[in-house]
């Protein structure tokens, strides 16, 4: 193979896939270095550091970006390129090495370094959608709640949802079966929140037991919240889950990886530009591309412009 010339600037999260990703990219290190001679690489030390760096490569000009990681990694990484105001600038492709991989399902992104070099070598390129998330940081008294905006490129959740992923990041065990497991084991002690839903012209208010809001369409490990979203499309997935008996949702599980969610009539399934959910009664967290973000009142919103992406 001919040596690519481009300047790729990898970023690697060592932690991602339990230790898995640091010890892949040792092993592809040398394929790596052959097949790109100019790529430079930075290790992140904490979770913050991803989107710091990413910020640091775009403002110091470095324009094809590598996210050696999961799907926290990629998330990391966006926010510090939307911050850089790199969107418009930056190409980049993900090295998938995290647990559950998510983003990267719908994308197709080869997993085994022959194929992604080969991707990476044809340059093909996925204008991708962005969205936003207003919300809020929880403070502890007398400070006042902080209103926040982070950016995803995957899933974000709500209610149900987020508290799953609450009590995954707390887990010692990490699996990309975690997610699923811990989607029944909670089911019980769960009080469905109300919201306020608002979006074109209609206005829900209802208790909810999750929300979803789509780019790509898995998450949870698999899982298709929102089997109507798509990556290109000029808007974004939404899916609301009313609250449901806990038998109906056990025997309707499997169509959590089938697609046919909104087949159930207390799913809704729609596109939409936007979305504005406040709650009503109860507390409801808020987590994107499997990071815990914070609480509601949210907004969500598309930016104008797009990530673009190297897909095969
Ligand atoms: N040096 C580091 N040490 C510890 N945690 C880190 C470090 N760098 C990044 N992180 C954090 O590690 C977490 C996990 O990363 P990531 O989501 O990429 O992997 P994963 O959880 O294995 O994969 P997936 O999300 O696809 O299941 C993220 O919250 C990320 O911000």
């Amino acid at each position: 193979m001919i040596a690519d010339q481009t300047p790729w600037h990898f970023l690697i999260n060592p932690a991602a896939g339990r230790g898995k990703a640091l010890r892949r990219w040792e092993k592809w290190l040398p394929a790596l270095s052959t097949a790109l001679p100019q790529m430079t690489v930075e290790e992140s030390t904490s979770s913050t550091n991803l989107s710091e760096l990413a910020e640091a490569a775009v403002r110091a000009g470095k324009t094809h970006l590598v996210g050696v990681g999961g799907d926290g990694t990629h998330h990391g990484i966006l926010n510090g390129i939307v911050r850089a105001e790199g969107l418009r600038k930056v190409v980049y492709v993900p090295l998938p090495l995290g647990t559950g991989n998510d983003w990267v399902r719908t994308l197709k992104t080869p997993r085994t370094i022959g194929p992604w070099l080969e991707m990476v070598r044809r340059q093909k390129v996925l204008e991708h959608n962005i969205g936003q998330l207003t919300y809020l940081l929880p403070a502890l008294p007398p400070a006042d709640p902080e209103r926040r905006t982070t950016w995803f490129l995957n899933v974000a959740g709500m209610a149900y949802d987020a508290e799953v992923v609450r009590r995954s990041e707390k887990a010692r065990w990490k699996s990309q079966w975690l997610y699923p497991l811990l989607t029944l084991l909670y089911l019980k002690g769960f009080v469905p929140p109300t919201v306020k839903i608002e979006y074109d012209e209609q206005t829900l208010t209802l208790p909810v037991h999750t929300i979803n809001i789509g780019i790509g369409r898995y998450s949870g490990g698999g899982m298709r919240l929102v089997p109507h979203a798509d990556p290109a499309a000029a808007t974004l997935a939404l899916t609301v889950a009313h609250q449901l008996p806990i038998w109906k949702i056990i025997i309707s599980s499997w169509r959590f990886y089938t697609g046919s969610i909104g087949e159930l009539k207390e799913v809704t399934t729609t596109h939409v530009k936007s979305v504005k959910i406040t709650p009503v009664a109860g507390k409801t967290m808020l987590e994107a591309d499997g990071e815990l973000l914070g609480e509601l009142p949210l907004t969500a919103s598309m930016l104008d412009d797009r990530l673009q992406v190297l897909v095969p």
